[in-house]
């Protein structure tokens, strides 16, 4: 399948800390939206610099619609919209300034569905940024990113700060705006249940590595949790289990098959998997 972003074998080191990425490698196919996870600390934002080429990699090769990003690639970066937890724009402008300076930076800048969008969130145009809330200050981020019709959007943390409803409204947003499939989203967020609803593909980092690449539809579906007692974990082939956790009075245990488990060893429950459960069962757990 054809990709609109492709990393392969990244490693970073820093030189301040003892962490490092190791080579990450994953895709974002074109039309789809990919969930990227991990606790706080995994990596995520040193990915996500990587391909923005805002923090050089030791190693490994980032291709961006179907080329090597190069480190002032203009075009590349007309193409991208970038959202970041925290300030993406300083404080003293007004979105209207704003709207002045990105006309002269984006070559597809769109006055019209900048202001649709402000209208749409209730953003007034004259206010300065310092004074708007945490979540006016995402949305116009986000209205910002979107207005200059990028085939990639990147979303770092960047619905965090935003309320229920809101969120809602934004998912419909990003759906819409892979519709096409000539788009694609890189979504790195700790609300997964955001990832759920819209995702196709979740990629789970850990320390610095991939720890998995699967179809979001087959984590809800397919993939579920067992559980299960002393004497039903160590009747089960080792081969089916993924990851355990104990608990005081039951084992939990991730499988990849809910439907073969359950006739395999029956009267057992076998639970649908959250994505939070499952990055807590691949994160925390224990393996085989
Ligand atoms: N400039 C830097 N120098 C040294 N270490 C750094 C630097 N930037 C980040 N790190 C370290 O790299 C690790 C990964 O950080 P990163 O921000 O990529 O994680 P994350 O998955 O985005 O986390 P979160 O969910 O908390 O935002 C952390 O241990 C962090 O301290």
């Amino acid at each position: 399948m054809e990709s609109i972003l492709r990393l392969k074998e990244v490693s970073k080191a820093y030189k301040k800390s003892d962490f490092r990425l190791e080579q990450i490698s994953f895709s974002v196919p074109y039309g789809s939206i990919v969930g990227f996870v991990g606790e706080n600390g995994a990596g995520k934002s040193t990915t996500i610099g990587c391909v923005l080429n805002t923090i050089s990699r030791d190693s490994g090769s980032i291709e961006v619609f179907g080329r090597e990003m190069q480190e002032q690639d203009v075009e590349i970066k007309q193409r991208i919209g970038v959202v970041y937890d925290g300030e993406n724009f300083p404080g003293y402008y007004s979105a209207g300034q704003l709207s002045d300076i990105f006309r002269g930076i984006y070559e597809k800048w769109d006055d019209a569905l900048f202001q649709f969008y402000l209208k749409e969130f209730g953003l007034s145009k004259g206010q300065k940024i310092k004074t708007y809330s945490k979540g006016m200050t995402m949305k116009l981020a986000i209205a910002a990113a979107l207005s200059h019709h990028p085939d990639l959007l990147i979303l770092d943390e960047a619905t965090s700060g935003l309320d229920p409803s809101m969120r809602d409204e934004m998912l419909d947003i990003f759906l819409d705006f892979v519709g096409t499939e000539k788009r694609s989203i890189l979504f790195s967020t700790h609300i997964t249940s955001d990832l759920e609803k819209i995702a196709d593909y979740i990629v789970l980092i850990h320390k610095g590595k991939i720890l998995l690449t699967e179809e979001k539809d087959k984590i809800v579906y397919h993939y579920g949790v067992m559980r299960c007692g002393k004497g039903q974990f160590n009747a089960m082939e080792e081969n089916d289990k993924i990851a355990w956790r104990r608990r005081d009075y039951q084992i939990d245990v991730l499988v990849s098959d809910r439907e073969k488990i359950l006739k395999k060893y029956p009267g057992t429950v076998v639970d649908h998997v959250s994505i939070d459960e499952l990055v807590v069962l691949l994160t925390k757990g224990e393996k085989r």
